[in-house]
């Protein structure tokens, strides 16, 4: 048995320990965040399912001085949904303790003491109101102006009368006869069709509290801290009134099944930091590999940093022959909020590509037409540790081996131009080398144990690219970098190449011009014929909105609080016209680009599938110095002559849009913080309209700071933060789990790269990724009634995915114009 820990509450040196038991929500960390910060408690967290805790009960929560009973999805009537939080109120004298219900909890502690637990007339989702309270209790010393955000469909009923009209449902102060023990402190009362709802209660003798409402939420009034001092100061007055202490073990007989922050926990591969890897051997093959190109004891990257007016990335692959090889494209399309457009190129024994698919689990890779290595991994999560060794592999920044002088000295600079030597690195350049491509839907599913349906598709598809060439659109100039030894010429030509495009630029009747149009004309008449016999196959209305009103259905019943439905166009090209076997991809990205530019634009011709992207939505940046950025946008207006400016910033501002957004914005809150922590969390811009080509967007911006150190002591990464954020929440909904599995049984098909993410990961530690949307994509393998399309007269099938997040707010109707809307901005484009 354990000991008993003698330290005193009253003396304040005592840090309490909380449980915190999770029920698949997507707002957890949050409220472990506001636990930790608010007490500065040391919280340990339990999923509902752990069988050892449901099984060790007594002995796990003698550990903890409280238990914090989370939100979630479902009904706390249903065993599955609440696993062992029923338990908890039966703990009997000996093994009570403090416990805090939050929604899901609250509702859960109220069940188990007699309320009844009914559908709300009009679920609140991501409806923020102002409570009415006495202020006692945890309510103590907080304002009448405090603001709470709602996140349920169910509501109490302390009365226990279910046949009593909801309407008639009255505030009072007092335990009702049916719940004798509970006592009301809080109430909504702002909602007419709901009728007042019962928002927080204490119960009469044991040390049990709950809430309704979520104190964590970004629109929480700030006094939700004062309230959870107020339940804490509370439990410590009544441990020290009981004389209870936690119990010390040396050595716990469980294990949470899941270990707070698993980003943190997880995020100490194999792989040694960077620091120190120059001199120690690489743990996977494919970081040794791929490591063997470069055949240099150190990596240095070369470049040269050249004026480059007006240029255009799609006019310089061009130039540069390379606009029908593999290559990928991160093109900000000459839109006004992009700054960089990034070109990665492949070169023929060099490039590493790399993919992996969820159905096999088996990752390949290869030096290009080299042999592929095959390698069956046991999940996803073995991929990204290699990745970052890789990438650690080659930091220019590592100089553990020769000395620098002598590693460049068959690759010296001409006089004068010291900036082709690696010592000076162009900081100006967000990426200097590293892995392209994307992330599918389907990966970021099996990441939280989510089925997927089969694909076949590659759902991890990068190609790792030593040279790429940097444009920054701000600033009008361009950066061409190489990773590879003697590579200097390679810069050069490109630099002379970059001359001559600047200077054809500026002369406007130059014949090369007039080359050029005569090209883009031929180009656009061939794809024209491609297209006119083309077969668009779009979503039925019907069917889109009846999977409308089943997601509102789950949104009604508690299962989910917003569901991003989607669906898909099939556009198929006859294979062949006028002799050419394909559509011509490029081609067609240059159209897209010109008529729906966005900054998160993408072609990508890549290990057999093709992409054509104008995406408005990042999903996530990190920085070299560490600091992270997600934009998700949530909330689409159509433009049209009608729809002003003014009117649509009204749409926008309205409580159905800003509920959609709200939800999104504390989901990545929590995605982000379950990796560096909420202290290290913030939201720098909340709800702001952004004007794209055809639609409005309310878009939110999220941050975070890694720590500065990270590398060397082992903290989490960049890519620690993208996977633990995947899916992109804004393309799943909220809670994310329960939502994902619901879309995945209405929708039947697997999305593939829409709803994924498409960007890079730097050699020097940065990264960016878009989410992919308003975007087509082709694969050759296109599933068993499609292979080879194009080549034995199949035809070429384009995919373009599209959606929109439906909540309780939303009608089948507008769901379905707004799906056709984010569709059309491709499919207009395309077909202009
Ligand atoms: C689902 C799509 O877009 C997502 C949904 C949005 C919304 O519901 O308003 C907005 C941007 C994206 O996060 C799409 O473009 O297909
Ligand atoms: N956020 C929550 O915990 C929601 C609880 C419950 N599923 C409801 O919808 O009412």
């Amino acid at each position: 048995m354990g000991s008993i820990d003698t330290s005193d509450f009253a003396a304040g040196s005592h840090t309490g320990k909380i449980l915190f038991v999770d029920a698949f929500d997507s707002f957890t960390n949050n409220i472990v965040g506001l636990l930790e910060q608010c007490l500065q408690a040391e919280v340990t967290l339990v999923h509902i399912n752990d069988d050892k805790v449901s099984e060790n009960l007594e002995e796990t929560v003698s550990h903890f001085d409280a238990v914090v009973v989370g939100p979630g999805p479902g009904h706390p009537g249903i065993p599955s949904d609440v696993g062992f939080i029923n338990k908890l109120w039966a703990l009997d004298d000996e093994n009570i303790l403090p416990i805090l219900g939050i929604c899901l909890g609250f509702q859960s502690l109220c069940l188990a003491h007699g309320a009844e637990v009914e559908r709300l007339p009009c679920a609140r989702h991501g409806i923020v109101s102002k409570l009415l309270h006495n202020n006692v209790d945890i309510f103590a010393g907080i304002g009448d102006g405090f603001e709470a955000t709602q996140y349920h469909s169910l509501r109490v009923d302390l009365l226990g009368n279910k046949s009593r009209d909801a309407l008639s449902h009255s505030v009072f102060w007092e335990p009702s006869e049916a719940c004798p023990s509970l006592y009301p402190l809080a109430w909504d009362t702002t909602d007419e069709a709901n009728g007042p709802i019962l928002m927080a209660v204490r119960h009469t003798t044991k040390p049990f509290s709950g809430v309704q409402f979520h104190p964590e939420s970004i629109c929480t009034s700030e006094e939700s801290k004062q309230l959870i001092s107020n339940w804490w100061t509370n439990a410590q007055t009544w441990l020290t009134k009981r004389g209870r202490a936690r119990t010390v073990h040396k050595k716990q007989i469980w294990e949470p099944a899941d270990i707070l922050r698993t980003g943190l926990a997880s995020s100490s591969p194999d792989v040694t930091p960077s620091g120190s890897l120059a001199s120690s051997p690489p743990t996977s093959h494919l970081a040794g590999l791929l490591r063997s190109v470069v055949e240099e004891d150190d990596v240095f990257l070369r470049w040269e940093k050249k004026p480059a007016a007006k240029i255009t990335p799609t006019s310089l692959i061009e130039v540069l022959g390379q606009k029908q090889n593999e290559v990928v494209l991160l093109d900000s399309q000459g839109h006004a909020s992009g700054n960089f457009s990034i070109i990665g190129l492949m070169v023929p024994g060099k490039t590493m590509k790399v993919t992996y698919k969820v159905a096999d689990k088996i990752l390949r890779y290869g030096i290009d037409q080299g042999q592929t290595c095959t390698m069956q991994l046991n999940s996803i999560e073995e991929v990204w540790p290699m990745l970052q060794e890789a990438l650690d592999l080659h930091d220019p920044r590592n100089q553990g081996g020769s000395s620098r002088a002598s590693s460049t000295s068959s690759d010296m600079a001409p006089a004068g131009l010291d900036q082709y030597v690696a010592g000076h690195l162009p900081v100006g350049s967000p990426f200097w080398g590293g892995f392209m491509g994307y992330i599918s839907y389907e990966a970021g599913l099996e990441t939280i144990d989510v089925e997927p349906h089969a694909s076949y598709i590659p759902d991890i598809n990068f190609a790792f690219c030593h040279r790429t060439i940097v444009i920054d659109h701000k600033t009008s100039q361009v950066y061409i970098q190489s990773l590879l030894p003697n590579d200097l010429a390679w810069i050069l030509d490109v630099g002379r190449t970059v001359d001559g495009l600047t200077s054809r630029a500026e002369l406007t009747a130059d014949t090369a011009d007039s080359q050029k149009s005569i090209t883009d004309a031929r180009e656009c008449a061939t794809l024209d014929r491609f297209l006119s016999s083309a077969q668009v196959a779009r979503p039925q209305e019907t069917s889109y909105r009846d999977k409308v009103l089943r997601c509102q259905e789950l949104l009604a019943s508690g299962d989910s609080y917003e569901l991003c439905l989607t669906d898909e166009t099939k556009i198929s090209v006859p294979a062949a016209v006028n002799g050419r076997m394909e559509m011509d991809a490029w081609a067609l990205y240059k159209r897209l680009r010109s008529k729906n530019a966005a900054p998160f634009g993408a072609f990508m011709r890549l290990s057999g599938v093709s992409v054509v992207g104008t995406s408005p939505e990042r999903f996530l940046s990190w920085s070299r110095e560490g600091k992270c950025q997600f934009r998700p946008i949530k909330g689409t207006v159509k433009k049209s002559k009608e729809m002003t400016r003014e009117r649509a910033h009204a749409i926008l501002e309205s409580s159905k849009e800003r509920a959609e957004n709200l939800m999104i914005v504390d989901l990545i809150r929590h995605d982000l913080s379950g990796v560096i922590g909420a202290d290290k969390t913030w939201v720098s811009k909340l709800m702001a309209v952004e004007e794209y080509e055809t639609v409005y967007q309310l878009v939110s911006v999220i941050e975070g700071q890694l720590p500065v150190n990270g590398v060397e002591d082992g903290g989490p990464r960049g890519i620690d933060v993208l996977k633990a954020s995947l899916p992109p929440g804004s393309m799943t909904g909220a809670p994310k789990k329960r939502s994902c599995e619901i879309l995945s049984d209405i929708e039947q098909r697997p999305r593939g790269i829409y709803s994924g993410v498409l960007g890079y990961m730097d050699v020097g530690g940065s990264g960016d990724f878009s989410v992919v949307i308003r975007t087509a994509v082709k694969t050759d393998d296109q599933g068993v009634n499609n292979t080879n399309a194009g080549i034995n007269g199949d035809p070429e099938v384009w995919r373009i995915g599209a959606g929109g997040a439906v909540t309780i707010q939303s009608t089948d109707e507008s769901e379905f114009q707004e799906m056709e809307t984010k569709c059309s901005s491709v499919l207009g484009a395309i077909f202009s």
